[in-house]
């Protein structure tokens, strides 16, 4: 994987950094390397995820699931951290059995069961907590779906949870296989650890190969100029601080939409706090350069616009056409069409002084997914360093689960007065 930070620079766009504010800061990078290197060396919260790739064992997810493997779809139920990893992994490896069932929308739910074949559907119900409500809700309404199908959904149950709570006590109760939630390792930094392998696994992916892959990205040093993530974490840092308030995350690839969604939860959750970090969007090449380009390029210049590529794909060939004003498409590539959109909207960013990162993976395999999630995370930590922030709470998403959960009485919560207090000014 290469992440190149050239047009960055305050020589090619603006807001960018110069050659010696990045030499300055790279000083500041050394600094943060060491607090992460002794947040990792003791195990401690948050900073325990950037050792997933050495301490996850495959071999226990693999057996753990081995009962469940073959079966032709997985049905993800969790949310945020908790889905987005697994959805990304198996985004990215095409598989598009895997589902998620995230949000509570009745109708998205109601839809998704009824197109599965549920007794060929492995459930993985994964909560960190145990009782985050839309998980739970979920689950009771995935179960008694299978109940009216006549499907035992006993047999067909994973549950990856904390140590104890009541996902792990339903586990006991029904003798479901269940995967452990490391400790110290937050929902959004868990995608490298059963929270994110256990679908791909029942599947029948290569997750050996995934933590591989995140091995690669690793070994950090302390400098951003030999450490990509630190690369790119320094520099999305920097940018915003000189102004690029929004990172637009841009993959050219269907196949890495849901990293883009995994990416916005990390880099929201983890740094927009103290009123910092920067406000993370998704964008997809080449159809957002039919829409949100205009904006990145011609509106405020408080966009950093990062472009995912990998190096190869499988292509498909455009039909040569003796029509003489297409005749430029035939013989090449739907694959060399793309990447001529990603050179020509990085290029046009350039051209209008607007920054960019180019990330490019050399294939989408296991590997760069496993490499490309432990790179995020990597430059997710060293941002919340070079901000000043604790980057590993969310303290402003809890206060709306809690305001939520009181709504519903699940529990005396003052948030949930606030309801109560909202100004009106209805127009009909
Ligand atoms: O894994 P769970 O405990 O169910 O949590 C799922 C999600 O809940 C909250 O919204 C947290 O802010 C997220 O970071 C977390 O990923």
């Amino acid at each position: 994987m290469q992440i190149d930070i050239g047009n960055a620079l305050a020589a090619e766009a603006s807001p960018g950094i110069s050659r010696d504010a990045l030499s300055r800061l790279d000083d500041r990078v050394a600094i943060c390397h060491d607090r992460i290197e002794r947040g990792r060396d003791a195990d401690e919260f948050g900073y325990a995820a950037l050792n997933l790739p050495h301490t996850t064992d495959p071999d226990a997810i693999t057996e753990a699931v081995a009962p469940l493997q073959g079966a032709e779809h997985v049905l993800v139920v969790g949310i945020g951290g908790s889905a987005l990893g697994a959805a990304t992994i198996a985004g990215a490896l095409g598989d598009s059995n895997v589902h998620t069932l995230d949000n509570v929308d009745p109708e998205h739910v109601s839809r998704t069961l009824d197109a599965l074949p549920l007794d060929d559907t492995v459930i993985n119900v994964v909560s960190r907590s145990g009782t985050t409500a839309e998980t739970l809700a979920n689950f009771l309404v995935a179960r008694a779906a299978y109940d009216a199908a006549g499907v035992d959904w006993t047999d067909r149950t994973v549950v990856t949870t904390g140590e104890s709570g009541p996902l792990r006590d339903l586990a006991e109760t029904h003798d479901l296989p269940a995967l452990t939630v490391p400790d110290g390792v937050p929902g959004r930094f868990s995608a490298l650890s059963a929270v994110g392998l256990v679908p791909a696994a029942i599947r029948g992916h290569d997750i050996e190969a995934v933590l591989d892959g995140s091995r690669r990205a690793a070994d950090l040093s302390g400098s951003l100029f030999d450490t990509p993530a630190y690369a790119y974490g320094a520099i999305a840092y920097a940018l915003d601080v000189r102004g690029a308030a929004v990172n637009a995350m841009m993959p050219y690839a269907e196949s890495l939409e849901p990293f883009a969604e995994w990416f916005a939860q990390l880099w929201a959750e983890s740094l927009g706090k103290d009123g910092l970090g920067q406000l993370p969007t998704r964008a997809l090449g080449a159809t957002d350069q039919h829409s949100q380009l205009q904006r990145y390029r011609a509106g405020p210049a408080n966009t950093l616009v990062t472009l995912v590529r990998p190096r190869e794909r499988p292509d498909r060939e455009i039909p040569a056409t003796d029509r003489e004003e297409l005749a430029y498409l035939g013989g090449t590539g739907l694959g060399d069409l793309l990447d001529a959109e990603f050179d020509a909207t990085e290029a046009s960013l350039a051209a209008a002084d607007r920054p960019s990162v180019r990330i490019e993976l050399d294939r989408l395999d296991e590997r760069a997914v496993g490499e490309l999630l432990y790179t995020m995370e990597a430059a997710c930590v060293l941002a919340g360093e070079l901000y000043g922030i604790e980057t590993f709470n969310q303290p402003a998403v809890e206060w709306g689960k809690r305001a939520a959960r009181g709504l519903l009485g699940g529990g005396e919560f003052a948030e949930a007065d606030a309801v109560d207090e909202k100004t009106e000014l209805v127009v009909e």
